[in-house]
């Protein structure tokens, strides 16, 4: 059986502090949330030791991409935060995902905290095969080139990725069971889809090997969140 509490992370794409811990109070079953780019760049840190002071876990999703020493920077001033996870685009290349894994590592130790892990982002849920081939011009299938991104990831001594739920078994093939699957493009039946384009419902991404799922909007924009979060339950109870 999977409890949503143990496998669901949740995003805080909202703008005010405000708004983010209302959403954190009307949500108390949720375990981990997803700092990004909207509530970061809004706010700030202060969200963080929010989140810590209740216990939570924090994925800090900032997705950096830079060269080596400019990631490293970024990363050793993230792992004081006592972050849980933390992302980087793959296609920063081998050398800035060596050097930010270990500034990451250095950063955290340097105030006690246990390492962060630190996953690749090895191709937006956004894309499709088409945005691939004639926007980016890269001349691979989509499923290969992710996982050439994550095999990348894994190589350069990552903890593990960012990939679609539809790339998760083949991830998991290759790059054996320690390898941190999280995926985004997540979707109930009931849900819309919006900008996300490699979708599968909980239930498939869990079968797919997924290790977490992140679910957004389908709970946090809903009129009733708690009610998104229980049928999500659910359905995860049933897998
Ligand atoms: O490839 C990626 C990487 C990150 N994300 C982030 O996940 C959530 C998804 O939110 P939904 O509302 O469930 O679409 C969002 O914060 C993205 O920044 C992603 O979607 N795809």
């Amino acid at each position: 059986m999977v409890l949503a509490a143990e496998r669901v992370i949740v995003p805080l794409d909202v703008s005010g502090e405000e708004d983010a811990i209302d959403l954190i109070s009307q949500l108390p079953d949720v375990q981990f949330w997803k700092v990004g780019l909207e509530l970061f760049v809004s706010t700030g840190t202060t969200i963080l030791p929010t989140l810590k002071n209740r216990q939570k876990r924090i994925f800090l999703d900032l997705k950096f991409h830079d060269i080596p020493n400019t990631v490293a920077g970024a990363c050793r001033a993230a792992g004081k935060y006592g972050v849980d996870l933390l992302t980087i685009h793959a296609t920063c290349g081998r050398k800035a995902l060596q050097a930010a894994k270990t500034a990451l590592v250095e950063g955290a130790a340097e105030v006690g905290y246990p390492p962060p892990k630190l996953i690749a982002i090895t191709l937006l849920t956004s894309f499709n095969s088409r945005d691939l081939a004639f926007d980016l011009k890269v001349p691979i299938e989509l499923p290969e080139y992710a996982l050439q991104m994550a095999v990348l990831a894994k190589e350069s001594g990552l903890d593990g990725a960012v990939c679609s739920p539809q790339e998760a078994a083949q991830l998991r093939q290759v790059c054996g069971d320690e390898f941190l699957l999280v995926c985004p493009g997540v979707r109930p039946k009931w849900a819309e889809t919006g900008d996300q384009s490699r979708t599968f419902t909980p239930s498939q991404a869990i079968q797919a090997g997924a290790d977490y799922l992140v679910i957004g909007r389908p709970i946090t924009a809903a009129t009733n969140p708690q009610e998104s979060w229980a049928k999500i339950n659910d359905e995860l109870t049933n897998v």
